[in-house]
């Protein structure tokens, strides 16, 4: 918990200091109150007292009490402050961590704790924040105070006192024994449901299909009863804590003013009212010790889940992605990127004996590729299933990085370009085609701009000036969500054969995209794709079998059209239709992740049996002779 600390801002420290003085404060205010109540009591006792000076008594006592409302309220107020920017910062954070992991970090986290580690394990640090952190501070310096106040009012007294203690603090004990493991678990269980309910929303057409809404639910109601057994076993241990304080406090009354009586009763006449004036004091004061152990037990009930979640959200803060920024692996990537881009042709893609296993297998996907692609050229991946072409493509944007070789883009390793000059050079077309939600423009030209800086500043919202540039920042992005090229987006859509459908929409160019796309077909959703990465007019396209939803039709005149307007961009084509692929400058047959064939197609019909397998398979004799 202290860890995380450590991202809080000055000026939260400074306001949590306000609170602090806040607090202590009102802990001086609650524990003025009983010397009021005492002088009051003497006077009522003392015979031929003036009843003016009770009134003033008791007007400093209704002060005093304000005094403690009001520090209260600033105490609160400052604490949900802090708590929310902390808590804000958090979020930003861990979204900006999120959004550097690689495949590999996610299949680490999994993107369902990903999810609760960002929401509802910050929600606990904010609690803790904006409650515990002040119950912290608070009831320590209240039962001190408290202490040191009774101290010296009477031996009897204080060991009743110090008894009570010591049962309570046995109580909180055991409880803590048995809930704080609970608490711990929550999390992982709120992981758990929030991935069964996941998969049940993302497969909900499968689930229909198969009937397996029983099943699904049976898995869900596995993962909500585990979950709420524990809410239950926690909240029912925590429910007898609350009474058995309370008997607690009331047996310290008791036994104070038992002992009172025996002291009042047995001292001389003349002590009576002091020993009776003390003994009210005390009681106040004993009740003010039960009360700051109490609001300890409350801080020992937040701060094993907050302390849980900070675990959590810490382990992805310090994750480091496995693909990180060029320029911090290399020194002076920059100037190396420059002077070979300066060499080599715009376009560029070379893989130099390059060999990949992913990071949970020992065994190598893809041995010795070796192949180069040349401005402009379109080289073609094909070969059967699992065969790693997609895995091959993917090295190029450094989705994944290689095990052995080089991958170089423009002459220069992958590696040594920031991630963000690399991305910029790139168009990637995913196997499945990804829509955000918005409308047909804002997906058409989704991105970053080259010219946009890679990172978006963090702003320290917990002050007026750090808010002020949050909204300057929040508008500017606005604004340029807004500015992109309209007649580039329509040329974009004309490429990828979108435009026609576009037209038909509701609200054409701004009709609304729903998430993931579902409001649009497999096809459509293809060819959006396809029009994202042709607007950016990149170096090079990636289409990782982005073709395969589309008609025979479509797919010919998408290819045309790519011919003629990205005839400048490297085009790497992963495919499954030998239609697709048969007028590459150069296709490399792939089998069990090793290259079998390179060549164009006369060239592999004629050489390489893995091909003309495939070839037969898909094309008439007299396509084949063609
Ligand atoms: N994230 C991953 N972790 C481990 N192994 C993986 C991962 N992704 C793919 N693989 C394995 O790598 C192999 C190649 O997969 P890849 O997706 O590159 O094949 P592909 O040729 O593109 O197949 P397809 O034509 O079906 O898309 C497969 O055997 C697959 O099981």
């Amino acid at each position: 918990m202290l860890r995380i600390c450590k991202y809080l801002s000055r000026s939260e420290i400074g306001q949590l200091l306000i609170g602090l003085v806040f607090i202590v404060g009102q802990i001086w205010f609650d524990l003025k109150l009983p010397d009021y109540m005492s002088d009051i009591t003497r006077l009522v006792e003392t015979p031929g007292s003036n009843m003016h000076d009770i009134w003033v008594a008791g007007g400093k006592m209704l002060l005093i009490s304000l005094g403690s409302v009001l520090c209260a309220i600033a105490t609160g107020y400052v604490a949900a402050r802090v708590g929310a920017s902390f808590s804000q910062r958090l979020r930003s954070l861990e979204f900006r961590k999120v959004e550097s992991f690689g495949p590999a970090e996610m299949s680490r986290f999994s993107t369902a704790s990903l999810i609760t580690r960002s929401t509802n394990d910050i929600t606990q640090i904010q609690m803790f924040v904006t409650m515990g952190l002040l119950l912290l501070v608070k009831s320590p310096i209240m039962a001190v105070w408290a202490i040191c106040k009774i101290a010296g009012k009477g031996v009897d007294w204080t060991i009743a006192t110090a008894v009570a203690v010591g049962v309570l603090l046995v109580i909180i004990g055991a409880l803590m024994t048995m809930v704080v493991p609970k608490f711990r678990s929550m999390q992982r269980l709120t992981d758990n449901i929030n991935l069964v309910a996941r998969e049940n929303l993302t497969g909900l057409r499968v689930v229909r299909a198969y009937n397996a809404e029983d099943y699904q639910q049976t898995k869900y109601d596995e993962a909500n009863k585990e979950l709420s057994d524990t809410y239950l076993f926690t909240n029912r241990a925590m429910s007898v804590m609350m009474p058995l304080i309370n008997t607690v406090m009331n047996g310290l009354m008791l036994a104070i003013y038992w002992i009172g009586a025996y002291l009042i009763n047995s001292a001389g006449i003349q002590d009576k009212l002091t020993l009776f004036s003390n003994m009210v004091v005390f009681s106040s004061y004993s009740v003010q010790v039960i009360m700051s152990f109490l609001l300890m037990s409350m801080v020992f009930v937040l701060l094993p889940r907050a302390d849980a979640s900070a675990d959590r959200i810490l382990e992805v803060l310090d994750t480091d992605p496995m693909v990180a920024d060029g320029a911090k692996n290399a020194a002076g990537a920059a100037d190396a990127v420059t002077t070979a881009t300066a060499a080599a042709p715009k376009g560029t893609v070379e893989f130099e004996n390059v060999s990949f296993a992913y990071p949970d297998s020992r065994e190598a996907m893809l041995e010795g590729i070796t192949f180069s692609a040349n401005p402009g050229q379109t080289v073609a991946f094909i070969g059967s299933t699992g065969s790693g072409k997609s895995s091959l493509v993917n090295l190029v944007p450094r989705f994944y990085d290689a095990t052995e070789g080089q991958v170089l883009v423009d002459g220069v390793d992958v590696r040594n370009y920031t991630l963000k000059a690399l991305r910029d050079k790139i168009g990637y077309v995913p196997q499945q085609s990804v829509l955000f939600k918005g409308t047909v423009a804002s997906n058409i030209r989704y991105g970053d701009r080259p010219q946009d800086s890679a990172d978006v500043e963090l702003v320290d919202t917990s002050s007026i000036q750090g808010r002020r540039r949050e909204a300057e920042l929040m508008k500017y992005a606005n604004d340029v969500q807004d500015l992109g090229d309209e007649q580039q987006v329509h040329k974009a859509a004309e490429v990828a054969q979108a435009d026609e459908f576009i037209e038909t929409m509701d609200g054409t160019y701004d009709a609304a995209i729903a998430q993931g796309g579902s409001n649009v077909s497999g096809g459509q959703k293809q060819r959006l794709s396809i029009a994202r990465a042709v607007y950016r007019h990149p170096e090079i396209l990636i289409f990782d079998d982005s073709f395969s939803a589309l008609d025979f039709k479509t797919d010919r005149a998408v290819r045309d059209e790519l011919a003629k307007e990205a005839k400048d961009s490297t085009k790497l084509i992963v495919a499954q239709r030998i239609g697709t692929i048969m007028d590459a400058d150069r296709i490399v047959v792939l089998d069990d992740g090793k290259v079998v064939g390179q060549g164009t197609h006369r060239e592999l019909l004629e050489n390489c049996s893995v091909y003309r397998e495939i070839a037969e398979s898909q094309l008439s004799p007299d396509e084949l002779a063609a």
